[in-house]
């Protein structure tokens, strides 16, 4: 793959060779970089931007950073560990998060989201805005006893976030149902464009929803996102089994966007969602209403799968 660097991803020998040239070891050198994920953050409601830097099992480093969005209602927001997580998983990351350092105290959305991860309670966590030569890493299950996690309510062989899913999806027969959510009021071609990108679109939205995780509701959903110079970014939708803190697909798209360098919201023209026809838990309107405010002239359309 032939992407540009990215400010949320360090690669394994790099994140080696800084190490080295400060004398540490990768998990000491987490903490020295929680300023720059709290540089990547956007939070212009609280204006309290939070960081969080991960070591992936692969070596690769992964930051988040939270995101807020004017006019919406709270819930859209994306913690930074949320962040953290989604672009760990969406990259391969390796299959378990050996350490995570944060410029604040997880709150209880956050631990709880991180239960979705198998064994997070080996994981090493450590709250810190500073460099810190020999950070006080503790266990995740140090700040969070008695967690409710996956297996109150899955079987053991069950994929977790991190491992590999591949829900059996296919567009329905009739070439899927297609719905003009947005107003498209485009200009510059974009109409075109869009046109001419659907069937990727589609393609990518439908490989985000084999790829969520989804094992509660049963109701996977991914969203892919086009920007006005036609590249695609994907998000898939990740269940908590708390419900509550789950990831919604536009949020990960997003996450995805701002990983891969996007930009402003408003460069975003077009929006796929697939889901499946008639789901228990469905994602079109609040997807939609996120959409509107981010991006109020962007294209939103729904393919339904089975
Ligand atoms: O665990 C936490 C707690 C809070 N925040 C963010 C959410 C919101 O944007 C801001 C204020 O709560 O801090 C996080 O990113 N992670
Ligand atoms: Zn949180």
């Amino acid at each position: 793959m032939n992407q540009p660097p990215s400010k949320y991803i360090i690669t394994a020998s790099e994140a080696e060779s800084m190490a080295r040239c400060k004398g540490l070891t990768v998990p000491q050198l987490l903490p020295s970089l929680v300023k720059s994920a709290q540089d990547l953050a956007r939070p212009p409601i609280s204006k309290f931007p939070v960081g969080a830097v991960g070591l992936g099992s692969d070596g690769r480093i992964f930051f988040g950073g939270n995101v807020e969005f004017p006019g919406l209602p709270l819930h859209h927001s994306i913690h930074a560990e949320q962040f953290l997580i989604t672009n760990l998983a969406a990259h391969g990351g390796g299959p378990k998060l050996l350490n995570i350092a944060v410029s604040a105290a997880p709150c209880g959305h956050c631990r709880q989201f991180l239960q979705e991860l198998r064994r997070v309670s080996e994981t090493q966590i450590v709250i810190t805005d500073q460099h810190q030569e020999n950070p006080d890493y503790k266990p995740v299950s140090s700040i969070l006893p008695d967690p409710f996690g996956p297996f109150d309510l899955l079987d053991q062989e069950t994929p977790l976030i991190l491992e590999k899913h591949n829900n059996q999806l296919f567009f329905k027969s009739n070439s899927s149902i297609i719905e003009n959510g947005n107003t498209p009021n485009l200009s510059n071609g974009h109409c075109e464009l869009i046109d001419e990108n659907e069937e990727a679109l589609k393609t990518e939205a439908l490989e985000a929803a084999r790829g969520s995780h989804a094992p509660y509701s049963g109701c996977p959903s991914g969203v892919a996102l086009m920007d006005c110079e036609g590249r695609v970014y994907r998000g898939s939708y990740m269940e908590s089994a708390a419900y509550n803190p789950s990831m919604m697909p536009v949020q990960a798209a997003v996450v995805a966007y701002m990983v891969a360098g996007g930009g402003g919201y408003e460069r975003i023209v077009a929006a796929v969602l697939v889901e499946k026809d008639g789901a228990a838990v469905r994602q079109e309107d609040t997807a939609r209403l996120m959409l509107k405010y981010i991006s109020p002239k962007c294209d939103f359309r729904v393919f339904h799968c089975v």
